[in-house]
């Protein structure tokens, strides 16, 4: 029986498209591995895979390509030798590489039918998403947090980009919350480790991108107060070095300012009023505490075991400080510091008993290292299960890219026990990188001056006039007062391989911005030095930006019910279905302790700023299967 029937069977005509389709995934990690076991049982005939890691012993629980005799080894190889034994028949390619790297150029990008991301950060992301949108190759863009993921269609002109929607800023709690009413946990560890550590050893509170100044204003008196003790703080480290430093902190921030906000009754007609502790009394409790408790993170430790690490933990820091203050000052370097790092001993344990002990003081319930480690360190845990499913939508997704039908593609949103589809939006007419006019050119390096682009290209092919700049990605190169650089080469001015240029026009009725992607490649007509790339009978034009942007219509999409689907069990309601199926909402709308996880977690995923809370269904076969409505 050939390999490809049941393929064939499910796939009709489209498999003939994935069996012909060329496709790069980048990132070879949790969501990666899964996509290209995916894309090579699927069949998809040429699959290029980059990651530019080595495989580590923890990426084994999830990253199910790897065994622990290929640790220390490149991702993307092994990953290739591996999945090539599930199918024969697809031809792998492994780059152990950053996917930014010159060598990707535009060139090679535009050999692909659709870039996959499985990527981890945002800044290889906006590349690839950046890369494809110049040589118009769809990108399915995935990611996943804890049990939530998301899968992203971008196609150029048609949907919105990666960078169409703002991404959301790390999360933040009001200096207020954190400084004078802390009421959960996590409170008293962004106050560890955001203000008395870097108050200690580090920057100032007023660098903390955890703390949000935002509610000031309406506190203005309590914010003053706080002010002062953070001075009065300031004060006491000038004692570091003291035997007696290690007592003056801990009596300034464990009794005196807790003794100043008990006092404050109107913040505590709903609650207990904070308990100040005294040191003389847990250092005669300390005596039969070992301070090798502070090696035990799963136990939540007793008032006097935190105080015991407190008190060890920031004799560490100091003289660790002092050392590296002695070593910068014979250097001449800048004075050092000591920033919170979740896998450095002696800052983690710090915030976890100092945190701690303020928990206590407030009536909150103190953590074990190891929880305080992942609230402090925005850890959140990757699922295999999350990422499987994941995996799976980005080839749902691609079947329909491949057949150019992006009226059915669609945003998804996994969440906890369910799926929802949205719309993909149109793109953002005031997206810094979609909305512009996009253009490419061959240039000849050897020759091609900055003077070459602005004249043979802007004025003489695009018609631009006199008032025009150019940027490139370090800066401003051209307008009519710095001409200067015109007789400069380009690559003089670090403009090469896969770069960018930003045009803008200046003049009345100006065009819209137009972004021009450079190649490197001796141009076809050999007189010139700079040629703009035009597919036949396509000749680019600029438009002109309209009087008042209007939104675009993109491709719309017609609502299509059916085509949303939930996995979960369960029953209910009824809407236009396919006989034979049913329907029920999602359940998990306005889940408060979902919400709350995701805070808690600092979820700052860009990934969930666009939900619109789209009504999803559930389409559950009697059978229990799943059935994909709209998908043929
Ligand atoms: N610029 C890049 N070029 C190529 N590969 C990249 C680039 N940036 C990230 N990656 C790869 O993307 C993958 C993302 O996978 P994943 O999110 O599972 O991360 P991980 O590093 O494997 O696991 P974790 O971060 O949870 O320890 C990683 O293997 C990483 O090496
Ligand atoms: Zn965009």
């Amino acid at each position: 029986m050939p390999r490809d029937k049941y393929t064939r069977q499910s796939l009709g005509a489209t498999q003939r498209l994935v069996k012909e389709s060329r496709v790069l995934l980048v990132g070879a990690g949790g969501i990666g591995c899964e996509l290209l076991k995916n894309l090579v049982l699927t069949g998809f005939g040429e699959i290029h895979i980059i990651d530019l890691d080595t495989i580590d012993l923890s990426n084994l629980n999830r990253q199910f390509l790897f065994r622990h005799e290929h640790i220390k080894k490149p991702k993307a190889l092994v990953a290739k030798d591996i999945a090539q034994k599930f199918n024969p028949n697809v031809t792998l390619f492994a780059h152990h590489a950053n996917i930014k790297d010159k060598k990707f150029n535009l060139e090679w990008f535009s050999g692909f039918n659709i870039v996959f991301n499985a990527l981890d950060n945002m800044d290889a992301r906006r590349h690839v998403n950046k890369m494809c949108l110049a040589v118009d190759v769809p990108l399915v863009e995935s990611g996943t947090t804890g049990f939530r993921g998301q899968v992203q269609v971008i196609k150029k002109g048609k949907t919105a980009c990666y960078d169409c929607t703002p991404k959301t800023t790390p999360i933040s709690y009001p200096v207020c919350t954190i400084r004078s009413t802390p009421s959960q946990p996590i409170h008293c560890i962004v106050w560890a480790k955001s203000y008395l550590l870097p108050e200690l050893f580090g920057v100032s509170e007023d660098e903390a991108a955890e703390l949000d100044s935002s509610e000031d204003a309406d506190n203005a008196e309590e914010i003053k107060k706080l002010k002062e003790e953070a001075q009065a703080l300031k004060k006491i480290r000038a004692l570091m070095g003291s035997g007696a430093f290690g007592k003056h902190v801990f009596d300034k921030v464990f009794k005196e300012d807790i003794e100043r906000l008990a006092k404050m009754e109107d913040m505590w007609r709903d609650k207990k009023p904070p308990e100040p502790f005294s040191y003389d009394a847990l250092e005669q409790e300390a005596s039969v505490v070992d301070k090798a408790i502070a090696q035990n993170g799963q136990r939540v430790w007793s008032a006097v075991e935190n105080f015991v690490v407190f008190k060890d933990s920031l004799d560490r820091l100091v003289t660790r400080l002092s050392q590296e203050q002695a070593v910068a000052s014979k250097s001449g370097e800048p004075q050092p510091s000591i920033l919170f790092d979740k896998d450095d001993d002696d800052t983690m344990d710090f915030v976890a008993a100092a945190g701690n002990l303020r928990a206590i003081i407030f009536g909150i319930e103190p953590k074990s290292k190891f929880d305080i480690k992942q609230m402090a360190g925005n850890i959140i845990p990757a699922i295999a299960t999350t990422n499987a499913m994941v995996a799976g939508l980005c080839v749902l997704q691609a079947f329909k890219v491949l057949k150019d039908d992006y009226a059915r593609t669609r945003w998804l949103w996994l969440g906890i026990g369910s799926l929802r589809t949205d719309q993909l939006d149109p793109p953002n007419p005031e997206c810094p990188v979609c909305s512009v006019a996009m253009a490419r050119v061959h240039v000849d390096i050897e020759k091609a001056t900055l003077g070459d682009l602005v004249q043979d290209v802007l004025r003489t092919r695009l018609g631009y006039g006199e008032e025009v700049t150019v940027m490139s990605e370090a800066g401003l190169i051209y307008d009519p007062d710095l001409e200067d650089n015109l007789e400069k080469k380009l690559s003089d001015l670090n403009i090469g391989d896969a770069g960018f240029i930003l045009v803008k026009d200046e003049n009345d009725n100006p065009r819209v911005d137009l972004q021009i992607a450079i190649e490197v490649k001796k141009p076809e007509d050999e007189t010139k030095a700079v040629l703009l790339v035009e597919k036949e009978g396509e000749a680019l034009e600029v438009p002109r930006k309209p009087e008042k942007q209007a939104v675009p219509d993109g491709d719309q999409v017609e609502n299509d019910d059916a085509d949303g689907l939930v996995i979960m069990n369960g029953v209910s309601s009824t809407a236009k279905l396919p006989a034979g199926k049913r329907k029920r909402p999602l359940d998990d709308e306005g889940d408060e302790s979902a919400t709350q996880a995701k805070k808690l977690q600092g979820m700052s995923s860009a990934e969930f700023t666009n939900h619109r809370g789209t009504e999803a269904i559930v389409i559950d076969e009697d059978d229990g299967a799943l059935v994909i409505a709209g998908d043929d």
